[in-house]
């Protein structure tokens, strides 16, 4: 990892910037194949998988049959674990669920929302190098939770046509109704028009590489709704003279080894063991199956030192990091003034991995800056929020000369007549 000084202005900026590909041709693409599967709906979902999975898969729905022997295929503790993790997520997002209540804005007039479950949305499962089915819980769980009637999963097939057992275990236990053997654009483009046998959904969630983002955009464009760009994965450790060199380094490699396209970044606050860190990376990054994948991330990643708390302070904020990792001294303090980042993970003892896996939070977060304008997924990512009022007689007697006189202002006579009408009305009776 290259070493930086923090100095602020815009070329600091330059100097960590993501790693990103070229949108025109990533947009390009995107727009041919959602023209095609637009047009000829499964057939060109299995053209595309074959090109770029290289798997022949004839009937893109997977079957009952396929769900139920994918049951006998996890192991025993893996389900437990599954469980362990499925409860926390559901503990977690349960709790964001919140009351509404009947307001009366002045006298007579009574407002209220009512929170509905969105019927149709569809989850993408990233698969194209390692099976999340991490994600599917992150995902199904609170679809499951906010009233979601349809629940459409789509993750890319294995080279043999299959889909990882433990995802298709996450999906039917979590209370996914269809579950899609298609990934990458082709995957998304069929969530948004509708295919033969996939259901067109209103809104799609979920983390994906460049190609699913960038899916995930222009299915916006066509009138669908997204949760968020979800791109490859990042983390930003900031670390002082507390922190564990061990640790440290076991955070950055644990991101870095998602994917190529992953950029990590160490905050260094003068009193860190950098020397430690850096010869802690070599040792454990060595023995990484993933070690090719997070070579290729840490060549674009970056260590940067600051002299204080309040220079690392500033340089999260101005990333906006999916994950940001506070390891310092007093973490209690420095998260209190973090105004940008996905998740953040507080002292020594808080590895990212818990939020990717089982503390209950949501792992499908922000990328790529995101974090300064979007959260991560919660239960109101899969709901809607409808408006009623009711307005008495006197009601609209108290509020009525308010309207009219907008109304007028605004050249916009049929709405004030709406008002005046029933004045009169009331006036005469
Ligand atoms: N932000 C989050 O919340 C979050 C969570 C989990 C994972 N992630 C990220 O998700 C990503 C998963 O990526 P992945 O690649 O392993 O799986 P993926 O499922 O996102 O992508 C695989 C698919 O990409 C498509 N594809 C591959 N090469 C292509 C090309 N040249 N042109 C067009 N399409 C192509 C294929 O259809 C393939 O099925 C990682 O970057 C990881 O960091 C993010
Ligand atoms: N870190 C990823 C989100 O950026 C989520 C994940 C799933 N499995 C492991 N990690
Ligand atoms: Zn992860």
């Amino acid at each position: 990892m290259k070493t930086i000084k923090y100095k602020r202005g815009a070329d600091f900026e330059q100097q960590i910037a993501r790693p990103t590909m070229e949108r025109e041709e990533l947009d390009r693409i995107v727009r041919i194949i959602f023209d095609e599967v637009r047009r000829k709906g499964d057939e060109a979902i299995s053209k595309y998988t074959y090109h770029y999975d290289g798997v022949t898969v004839d009937t893109i729905q997977v079957s009952q049959q396929e769900l139920d022997i994918a049951d006998s295929l996890v192991g025993e503790e893996l389900k437990k674990a599954i469980a362990v993790a499925k409860q926390n997520i559901e503990t977690f997002h349960a709790s964001q669920a919140k009351a509404s209540k009947k307001v009366e804005t002045v006298s007579g007039v009574t407002c209220w929302e009512r929170t509905v479950g969105i019927e149709k949305v569809g989850l993408y499962i990233p698969g194209g190098s390692a099976p999340l089915f991490s994600s599917v819980l992150m995902l199904a769980v609170p679809a499951k939770i906010a009233g979601c009637k349809e629940i459409v999963l789509c993750t890319p097939p294995r080279k043999d046509g299959t889909i990882d057992p433990a995802i298709l275990y996450a999906a039917k236990l979590s209370g996914v109704t269809k579950v899609f053997k298609a990934g990458g654009i082709q995957a998304v483009a069929g969530m948004t028009y509708g295919t033969q046998s996939m259901p067109k959904v209103y809104k799609i969630f979920g983390p994906g590489n460049q190609y699913v983002t960038a899916a995930k955009m222009l299915a916006f464009m066509e009138g669908v709704a997204i949760d968020m760009p979800a791109g490859p994965s990042e983390v930003m450790v900031v670390a002082d003279f507390t922190a564990v060199p061990r640790f440290v380094a076991s955070d950055l490699l644990s991101q870095a080894e998602h994917g190529q396209d992953s950029q990590v970044i160490l905050v260094a606050i003068d009193g860190l063991n950098l020397k430690e860190v850096e010869k802690e990376l070599e040792l454990q990054l060595s023995s990484l199956p993933r070690k090719a994948i997070a070579e290729k991330a840490l060549a674009k990643s970056r260590i940067v030192t600051v002299d204080s708390e309040i220079e690392a302070l500033e340089v999260a904020n101005l990333y906006a990091p999916e994950h940001l990792i506070v390891s310092v001294k007093n973490y209690a303090d420095f998260a209190q003034n973090v105004v940008n980042a996905g998740s953040v993970f507080l002292g020594n003892y808080t590895p990212e991995s818990a939020g990717d896996y089982a503390s209950g939070t949501n792992h499908t977060l922000p990328t790529n800056g995101f974090a300064r304008a979007y959260s991560g997924i919660s239960l109101d990512s899969f709901t809607k929020k409808i408006f009623f009022q009711e307005i008495s007689e006197a009601g609209i007697k108290n509020l009525g000369p308010t309207i009219e006189i907008m109304a007028e202002t605004e050249k916009l006579n049929g709405h004030k007549n709406a008002v005046t009408l029933r004045l009169e009305y009331l006036k005469n009776r």
